[in-house]
């Protein structure tokens, strides 16, 4: 499949830099709040053609597009495919690197990485990979001793690097993260001051299984007063059975800056894009990891925010709708509780992970 790209390159004499993020929230957030620190840089982008960053990315970076999958744990018919797709969409990024006259590649992990890393290490110029998960994935774990710095978001993710260069920053938010920080704005939604809030949000995709248990408990809470926003993904086919004036469901909300702030309590998977939010906005939260992620890695995740005393840790097999229905009235009960967990989210956070992060590439990657 050749090389598709949105927009026209740009010539010019800064310095030019490749950045390989695709697929979900989790990796294109972290990259997109990077690049922003990043002004004397022309960005073009690598990605794929069906995935969030064809609606990202476009409107401010060139995007260029290539077909790569996720790679199988057993090796068969299947696996050799994906193999000569990756050598064909190595070729196809040491072109575009080499046409492009960049610098050096910026990723975030996942599939887009292995071609990117592959085809940069090939042309000997750097690459600085961030990994935002506390368990490496599987593309991290292989190729980190090809990146000229793994920048890490848990410190404890050194251990599954031994022969990388890592080094610590957090994980990068987006701006209005930072912007809401600073002076906290009026949110877009119709809930009423001091009234009790919990948002429930399953990662950029939603999370089908939680909401269900969600809309179950979700009378209980109402009759105690408690409002809930619901950010329920695109795919449930249910999102809309449930309707009440103490409650709003949205597939998906822009202002999750807003919206964690303004929350006494989230509910949500064990993302690290939204982990760190979490932590950014202090934000108490009831975990429920994604079960099915590669590695089981959210588990890991959600281990160091309930370790620390930032989150309330449940998998997903273990939680009733009882369970939760109580968990939450209690927590909302108990403003001490809820404010030591806030106390502890903020200890996690790193706030200007973007700018670490930022400033690690202009060091490792220049004209
Ligand atoms: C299912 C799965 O494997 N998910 C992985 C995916 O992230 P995935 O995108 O699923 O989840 P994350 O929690 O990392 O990120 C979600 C992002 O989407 C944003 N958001 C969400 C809902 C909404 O309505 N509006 C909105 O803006 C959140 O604020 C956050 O920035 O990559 C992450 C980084 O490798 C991993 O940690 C996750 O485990």
């Amino acid at each position: 499949m050749p090389l598709a790209t949105t927009a026209g390159s740009s010539t010019s004499s800064r310095p030019k830099l490749l950045v390989a993020a695709s697929g979900t929230g989790g990796h294109l957030f972290p990259a997109l709040a990077t690049v922003e620190q990043l002004p004397d840089y022309d960005i073009e982008w690598l990605g794929v053609p069906d995935r969030l960053e064809t609606q990202l990315v476009p409107d401010r970076y060139s995007l260029h597009t290539i077909a790569v999958t996720g790679f199988q744990q057993r090796l068969g018919l299947g696996s050799l495919k994906i193999f000569s797709r990756l050598v064909g969409s190595i070729l196809q990024v040491r072109q575009l690197l080499r046409q492009g006259q960049f610098q050096g590649v910026f990723t975030t992990g996942g599939y887009i990485a292995a071609p990117a890393i592959l085809a940069a290490r090939s042309l000997g110029l750097p690459v600085i990979l961030h990994e935002s998960n506390l368990l490496p994935g599987k593309v991290t774990r292989w190729l980190s001793p090809f990146c000229r710095a793994v920048a890490i978001g848990f410190t404890d993710s050194a251990q599954y690097l031994p022969r990388a260069q890592t080094v610590h920053v957090g994980t990068p938010v987006r701006s209005q993260f930072r912007s809401a920080l600073a002076e906290s704005q009026p949110l877009n939604l119709p809930i009423p001051d001091g009234a009790p809030l919990i948002v429930v949000v399953g990662g950029s995709q939603g999370a089908v299984a939680v909401n269900r248990l969600v809309r179950q408990c979700a009378p209980a809470w109402f009759d105690a007063g408690i409002w809930v926003v619901h950010l329920t993904g695109e795919s449930d086919p249910e999102a809309k059975s449930l309707s009440h004036p103490q409650y709003l469901s949205l597939p998906f909300y822009g202002d999750m800056a807003g919206i964690l702030q303004r929350a006494n309590l989230v509910i949500s998977r064990a993302g690290a894009g939204t982990l760190t939010e979490l932590a950014v906005t202090q934000s108490p939260a009831i975990l429920i990891p994604y079960p099915y992620a590669a590695e089981d890695h959210q588990t890991y995740n959600a281990k160091a925010f309930a370790q620390a005393g930032a989150a309330l840790l449940f998998q997903q097999n273990e939680l009733t709708a009882d369970l939760l229905q109580s968990k939450v009235l209690y927590l909302l009960q108990s403003p001490d509780v809820l404010g030591q967990m806030a106390e502890a989210m903020g200890k996690l956070a790193i706030v200007d992970s973007a700018e670490q992060l930022a400033d690690l590439i202009q060091t490792l990657i220049k004209i």
